[in-house]
């Protein structure tokens, strides 16, 4: 798999996406707002001319062009004002409707990569946290784009007065050129600060939302942790913050000796143009006009080009980058997805280590899950259980080895479809605070309303009682912090979820990754024992079923059973051939077995 560059694209390039995007989303509304932005830009740097013609007009006492030069001024505001007007509303809501368009469309590219390395990796998470911020702000780009447009063409007018005055005040730009290097820099070293402050802002967010939710609420008032939350949130606070106000405050004292630069030299026009050879009162009005614009015009265009740099195209470029990423992650995929399975799912010397990690949490492994058999994988805490599990889900592609269904490399096929062949549930479910109807339907959301499909899947997992229990049975609303909401307690969450892994009819991959662990052992195991009958009589598509249990009662009477040790496979077989060898399986399945007598 091609593997996606950490280096954020260009900015040409993501301008270039987001204009594409924007017009896609949006072509009236971005032709309109280009061209208002851009045509009010043009009366409004000709005021200075306007006010030439006048000032001369009334130095020459000339009657009838002082009236028509009055006119003009006149007709040069009210086209600034209606053109800046209808501008503002066009960009304003060009900006309203992209930002959905945007907002969707990142969080599509998210959720388009097959694995969920990018939401665990700290780099990435960084880079993700700040374009999640910004992706709406994001819509913003093409006002600033327009703007800079305009500015742009405020300042060619405006030059070009000057030089109509004398050829050599058309160098009073040179002089502006300092702000402009000064923020150009500016721009690219806060950015850089920022991205190397963002670990500090997340933790500073994480530790606040710690202290003013609920859930952890108990355990820190147990361990009297707010203290030590709070210095710790402030610390995190300081870390991500400080060096960027520090940033800013020598950004600011090189912009100031800039502007300083600038000042001189229109003090110096000034004085040029005023005492020369055949002054007149129009050209000494135009030039103090013209360059006190040009200096607006230069600090709009500065300011402009400073946020757009820093924080829309910076988004944008966020933005292009989670693109390639989402390309490079999907482009192997040409395989179709299967129907059904004959031979089964095999580890081929497989190792995996998580994102960013040293150790590997899989080990060589070599593995074959049958079709049409129950697998149940054991092991001590942090032995590896979950991650094979996750690796069949494809959220994690194996660092090297293969894994292959029925002989078809799975990276090759689409995560998407290999997804809606999968049903079950994990250890570290989600609250959906929905509906039940909709907490329970959302496990297969083409039946997402269908009432029966969930009542059979509430069925499957024994959650028929827990949600007849609930005031308005399956339109009761879950969770106390919403109108009418009820309060759930973790089993039957539990519950809820496994319901919800049930509701595909025919999966091909079958995978309970300790789900029930709320629940009593005898309760789990009549629940398995229900799934595994129900996986053998269908045993024709060749689903298979992957077990995840610390009750030894429940996994015995799997068709295979995979102890995970040291991150190798350690021992595979039926029970009674694991009994037989008396290895690592019959130690722990004897130790429990004490235990219960
Ligand atoms: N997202 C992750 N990033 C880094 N390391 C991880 C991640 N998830 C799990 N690990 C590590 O991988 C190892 C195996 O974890 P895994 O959850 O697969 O174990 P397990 O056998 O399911 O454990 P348990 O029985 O406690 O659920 C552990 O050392 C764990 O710390």
């Amino acid at each position: 798999m091609a593997s996606p560059s950490t280096e954020l694209p260009s900015s040409l390039r993501s301008l270039w996406r987001s204009l594409v995007l924007g017009y896609r989303a949006e072509p009236l509304l971005l032709v309109v707002g280009f061209v208002t932005t851009v045509a009010a830009a043009l009366p409004d740097a000709l005021f200075a001319l306007g006010l030439k013609l006048l000032v001369q007009a009334m130095a020459d006492r000339a009657g009838d062009t002082i009236v028509l030069a009055a006119l003009l001024l006149a007709a040069l505001s009210t086209a600034t004002w209606l053109l800046s007007v209808a501008s503002d509303r066009t960009d304003l809501r060009l900006a309203e409707r992209t930002a959905v368009h945007i907002e969707s469309y990142v969080a599509r590219l998210q959720s388009s990569v097959p694995t969920i390395e990018h939401h665990e990796r700290a780099e990435y998470v960084d880079r993700l946290a700040l374009l999640r911020d910004h992706a709406s702000a994001l819509s913003q780009i093409y006002r600033s784009v327009f703007r800079t447009a305009g500015s742009v063409v405020r300042l060619v007018v405006v030059i070009g007065l000057l030089m109509s005055v004398q050829p050599i005040l058309g160098l009073l730009v040179l002089f502006a050129l300092p702000t402009v290097l000064v923020s150009n820099r500016r721009g690219a070293v806060e950015k850089r600060v920022e991205e190397q402050g963002a670990q500090g802002r997340r933790l500073a967010r994480h530790l606040f939302v710690l202290g003013a939710t609920a859930a952890p609420g108990k355990e820190i008032r147990v361990g009297g942790l707010g203290e030590r939350l709070r210095g710790g949130r402030r610390a995190a606070w300081d870390q991500g913050y400080l060096p960027l106000a520090r940033a800013r405050w020598i950004s600011f004292w090189w912009l100031a000796a800039a502007w300083a630069i600038f000042a001189a030299a229109f003090v110096g026009a000034v004085a040029v143009v005023a005492t020369g050879d055949g002054a007149t009162a129009g050209s000494v009005a135009l030039v103090l006009t013209a360059g006190t614009r040009l200096s607006a015009y230069v600090g709009q265009t500065v300011n402009e080009v400073h946020f757009l740099r820093t924080i829309w195209l910076d988004a944008s470029r966020r933005m292009v980058w989670l693109e390639d990423f989402a390309a490079a992650h999907s482009l192997a995929a040409d395989l179709p997805v299967p129907t059904a399975l004959t031979d089964g799912i095999e580890f081929k010397d497989v190792t995996f280590r998580y994102p960013g990690a040293e150790r590997a949490v899989l080990r060589n492994i070599d593995l074959r899950l049958p079709a049409g058999k129950v697998v149940a994988v054991v092991g001590e805490n942090g032995a590896g259980k979950s991650t094979l599990v996750k690796l069949l889900c494809r959220f994690y592609d194996p660092s090297s080895g293969r894994i292959t269904v029925d002989g078809a490399d799975l990276t090759r096929i689409p995560a998407d479809g290999w997804r809606d062949r999968f049903a079950g549930a994990f250890q570290d479910f989600m609250r959906f605070e929905y509906p039940v109807q909709h907490a329970v339907g959302i496990g297969d959301r083409d039946r997402m309303d269908d009432r029966a499909a969930v009542e059979v899947a509430a069925g499957r997992a024994g959650a028929v009682d827990i949600v007849d229990g609930f005031p308005d049975g399956y339109d009761t609303q879950l969770g106390v912090t919403w109108r009418d909401g009820v309060e759930v307690s973790f089993g039957q969450w539990q519950r809820l979820a496994l319901a919800r892994g049930f509701m595909r009819d025919a999966p091909l991959l079958l995978a309970l990754d300790e789900p029930t662990a709320a629940i009593d052992a005898e309760t789990e195991h009549a629940l398995f024992e229900r799934y595994a009958d129900a996986a053998r009589a269908e045993a024709g598509s060749g689903r298979i079923t992957v077990l995840v249990s610390h009750r030894f009662s429940t996994v015995r009477m799997a068709d295979l059973i995979v102890v995970l040790d040291g991150a190798h496979v350690a021992e595979q077989g039926t029970h009674d051939e694991l009994m037989a060898r008396g290895g690592k399986y019959a130690e722990l399945y004897g130790i429990q077995a004490a235990a219960y007598q």
